[in-house]
């Protein structure tokens, strides 16, 4: 069986090398504290991340890099440590190893995806992505899953081959682009519908919300390069329903808590986990303005973020908007065509 490593020893990183060891393959879980992978590997759980699931005898908990020598190198640490990741990585890794990103995010500053962040750091690595509805504590405990992979073909076949079990469904996609923007931006949206519930709205302006978010997701994920296909996929509009509505989204769980009228900061340490849509929201802010794209609930959740806005308000806002024809980007800019 091949040997896979996983660099990032959080929620993600932890269910992810349970199930491949569960499949069958060797797996090092790599983290950066000597301390805590001790612990893991004496508890055979990590009981910080991924409580109540018990760590498989082929999964070995480590900080050892050479264990990085493996035919697969599945990258999942948060989107702002991507970039220091692959450059910390790069020295160990076996020239054509596939690297598999698992973060949802993209960087601040530069505005890349984080795929074109690896091949930047990584560029002797096949990169491919790993996306779609799937919360770490779910899979930890083998329910049913389905994900996407995206790269070009012959790549995303091996991780589709490597990585498919029967409760692990991986289908590909060679729009990387697509798969990449649904994976980020969902985040914003999940936000804003925890955001909502935090009000006390209810599930018409969750289902307003999500629906509405997709369209914005779609707009600037197309103008970006996207197919406009994949937003109605596994990693689009999948991920965006299981995200805005799962008691596992640490997303959705922020925007309660900030609907509530807590805090963001208080609110980050609450949750304990990253928080991908914090700087989703000011990245895809950005993006809709350097890209000239309407982003309206992305607008609104920026200005709840990071100008103190009164987010009941930010709904009313939304509400009052111009009229519109609900396909009005689908006629405008021809994507069926
Ligand atoms: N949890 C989930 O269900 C899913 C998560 N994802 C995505 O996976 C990514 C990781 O999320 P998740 O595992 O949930 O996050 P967690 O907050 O659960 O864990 C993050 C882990 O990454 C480590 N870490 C942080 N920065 C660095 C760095 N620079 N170098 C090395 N390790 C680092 C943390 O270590 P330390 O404890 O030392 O801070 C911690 O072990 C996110 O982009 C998320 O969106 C995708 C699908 C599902
Ligand atoms: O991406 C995820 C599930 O598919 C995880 O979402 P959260 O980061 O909101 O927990």
């Amino acid at each position: 069986m091949p040997k896979i490593a996983v660099y990032g020893a959080g929620s993600w990183g932890s269910a992810l090398a349970v199930l491949l060891a569960k499949a069958g393959h060797e797996v090092a879980l790599i983290g950066r504290h000597a301390d805590e992978m001790e612990e893991m590997k004496r508890q055979r759980e990590n009981k910080r991340y991924l409580p109540g699931v018990a760590l498989p005898s082929g999964l070995l908990p480590t900080t050892d890099l050479t264990l990085l020598k493996a035919e697969m190198v599945v990258f999942s640490v948060p989107s702002h440590g991507v970039r220091e990741a692959a450059c910390l990585v790069r020295p160990y890794l076996s020239e054509g190893c596939i690297v598999v990103n698992t973060a949802k995010g993209m960087e601040e500053g530069t505005h890349l995806r984080l795929s074109q962040v690896l091949i930047e750091e990584l560029p002797n690595n096949p990169v491919a992505v790993l996306s779609g509805p799937s919360h770490a504590e779910e899979v930890g405990r083998d329910m049913p899953t389905t994900v996407v992979v995206a790269s070009e073909v012959e790549t995303a076949k091996a991780v589709q081959d490597m990585m498919m079990t029967p409760s692990f469904r991986v289908y590909t996609n060679p729009d990387v682009i697509g798969v990449e923007l649904g994976g980020a931006l969902k985040n914003v949206i999940a936000l804003c519908t925890g955001i909502a519930e935090g009000l006390g709205f209810g599930d018409n302006t969750k289902a307003a919300l999500m629906t509405r978010g997709l369209a914005e997701i779609a707009r600037l994920g197309v103008a970006l390069g996207g197919n406009p296909l994949t937003f109605a996929g596994l990693s689009g509009v999948g991920d965006l329903i299981v995200t805005c509505t799962s008691p596992h989204s640490r997303n959705r769980r922020a925007g309660v808590a900030l609907g509530q009228g807590k805090a963001l900061d208080t609110v980050l340490r609450e949750v304990g986990m990253v928080v991908e849509g914090v700087r989703a929201t000011r990245i895809a802010h950005n993006l809709g303005i350097e890209n000239n794209i309407p982003m309206p609930i992305t607008e609104q959740a920026y200005k709840v973020l990071f100008e103190n806005a009164d987010a009941k308000v930010a709904v009313s806002d939304l509400m009052l908007r111009g009229k519109r024809h609900e396909l009005e980007e689908v006629l405008e800019m021809n994507w069926l065509s």
